[in-house]
C-alpha cells in the first residue's frame, strides 16, 4: 500500500480546477509516501479526461468507462472506485469535498473499511502516517486527524486549497478496469443544470459587502463593478440578504456558502463569526471598514480603514485601469 490516487472530476469535458488542485498536491503527497500519483477518471467516455490526467503527473491513469457511469451514482461510482483501489493499493485517495463527492467518499469508505476526512484544508505525511487538518466549528476550531498507516485513508479536500498541477507531463499509461457487477439502487433519468447559478464556492476571487454600503442601490453601484474589474464574483452578508438586498445564492457565511477563494475582500462587513465561519479560510482577506475596531481586520491580510463610498470607486477605477477591464 503506497501512494496517492487522484479521483479526477470534470466540468464541461475537462478537468476540474479541483482535481487539479489535487494532482498538485498529490505528486508532493505520494513521493512523501514513497508511491506513485495515480488518478482515476469514471464516466460514460473516458479517454479525453484520462489524457488529461497524464498529462497532470499521474503514473498510472485507471479508467473505468460504462454507459451506466455517465452520471453519478453512489453505487456506480465507488464500484469503479473500488475497482481502482484494488489495482492501484493507494495510501491514500484524494477527492473534492463537494457535495457528490461527500456521498461518494463516505460510501467509499465504509466499504473499504477506510479512514475518512472530510472538509480537509491541508494535508501532510509524517514517519508513512498521513495527517489531514480540517477547520470546525465555523473555523474556530481546527483539528488534525493522523491515520495509522497501513490502511487507505479517503481524504476530500476543500476547493482553493493547493495550487494546481503545472500539466504537460508526459510518460503516464492508461489503464483501463471493468466495472465490478454491482446493484444499482439509483437511475438517473435526467439532469437538469441549475440555470443562472450563483458559483460563489468555485471562484478565486470575491468581493463581499454588508450593512456598511447603506443601501441595495448603493450596494449594486459598489460592489458588483469591484467584482467585475477584478474578475470575481460577488459576496453578501446575511445582515443584508435578509433585508432584500441582494438573493440568498449570494450569502457567505454559517448559514450561507463556506467559500475559500485567493482574495476575499469585505467591504462594509463587520465580521461577525457567522460570517467569519464561512470564509476565515480564504488565502488572502482585505477589509475595508470605518470602523478600525472591526473584527473583520483581525483576520484580514490587509486592512483599510475608510468609508465604502470612497474608496471602493477609487479601487474599481485603478483596477479597471491597470487590468484593463
Ligand atoms: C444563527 C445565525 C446564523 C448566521 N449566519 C450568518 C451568515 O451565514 N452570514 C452572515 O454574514 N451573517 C450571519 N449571521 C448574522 C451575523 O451575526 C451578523 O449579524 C451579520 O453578519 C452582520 O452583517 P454585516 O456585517 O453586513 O452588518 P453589520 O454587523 O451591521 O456591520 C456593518 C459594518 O459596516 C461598517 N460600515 C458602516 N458604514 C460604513 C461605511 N460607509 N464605510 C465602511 N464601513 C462601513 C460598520 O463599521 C460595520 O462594521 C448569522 C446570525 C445567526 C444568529
Amino acid at each position: 500500500m503506497a501512494g496517492v490516487l487522484v479521483y479526477i472530476e470534470q466540468v464541461g469535458g475537462d478537468v476540474a480546477a479541483v482535481s487539479r488542485e489535487l494532482m498538485g498536491k498529490g505528486q508532493e503527497l505520494a513521493a512523501s509516501l514513497g508511491g506513485p500519483l495515480n488518478a482515476l477518471v469514471v464516466g460514460g467516455d473516458v479517454a479525453g479526461l484520462a489524457n488529461q490526467a497524464a498529462a497532470l503527473g499521474a503514473a498510472t491513469v485507471y479508467t473505468v468507462s460504462d454507459a451506466s457511469l455517465a452520471t453519478y451514482t453512489t453505487d456506480g461510482h465507488v464500484a469503479a472506485a473500488i475497482a481502482a483501489v484494488g489495482a492501484a493499493q493507494p495510501a491514500l485517495m484524494l477527492a473534492s469535498a463537494s457535495f457528490q463527492m461527500r456521498d461518494f467518499g463516505a460510501a467509499l469508505a465504509a466499504d473499504l473499511d477506510a479512514g475518512l476526512a472530510v472538509d480537509v484544508t491541508d494535508l501532510k505525511v509524517e514517519g508513512g502516517a498521513v495527517s489531514a487538518v480540517r477547520p470546525s466549528h465555523g473555523g474556530n476550531v481546527i483539528n488534525t486527524y493522523t491515520f495509522a498507516a497501513g490502511r487507505t485513508v479517503v481524504a476530500l479536500v476543500r476547493k482553493q486549497s493547493f495550487a494546481e498541477a503545472a500539466g504537460g507531463a508526459s510518460g503516464g499509461t492508461v489503464t483501463s478496469l471493468p466495472l465490478p457487477a454491482t446493484t444499482m439502487r439509483t437511475q438517473v433519468s435526467n439532469v437538469a443544470p441549475k440555470t443562472g447559478a450563483v458559483n460563489l464556492t468555485d471562484a478565486a476571487i470575491i468581493v463581499s459587502g454588508g450593512r456598511g454600503l447603506s443601501d441595495k442601490d448603493n450596494y449594486y453601484k459598489l460592489i458588483p463593478p469591484l467584482a467585475e474589474a477584478l474578475g470575481g464574483a460577488y459576496g453578501a452578508s446575511r445582515a443584508i440578504v435578509d433585508a432584500g438586498w441582494v438573493p440568498y445564492e449570494h450569502q457567505v457565511g454559517q448559514t450561507g456558502k463556506t467559500v475559500s477563494p485567493k482574495l476575499y475582500v469585505a467591504a462594509g462587513v463587520s465580521g461577525a463569526i457567522q460570517h467569519l465561519a464561512g470564509m476565515r479560510t480564504s488565502r488572502n482577506i482585505v477589509a475595508i471598514n470605518k470602523d478600525p475596531e472591526a473584527p473583520m481586520f483581525r483576520v484580514a491580510t490587509f486592512g483599510l480603514v475608510g468609508d465604502v463610498n470612497e474608496v471602493l470607486p477609487l479601487l474599481t477605477a485603478e483596477l479597471r485601469q491597470r487590468l484593463g477591464r
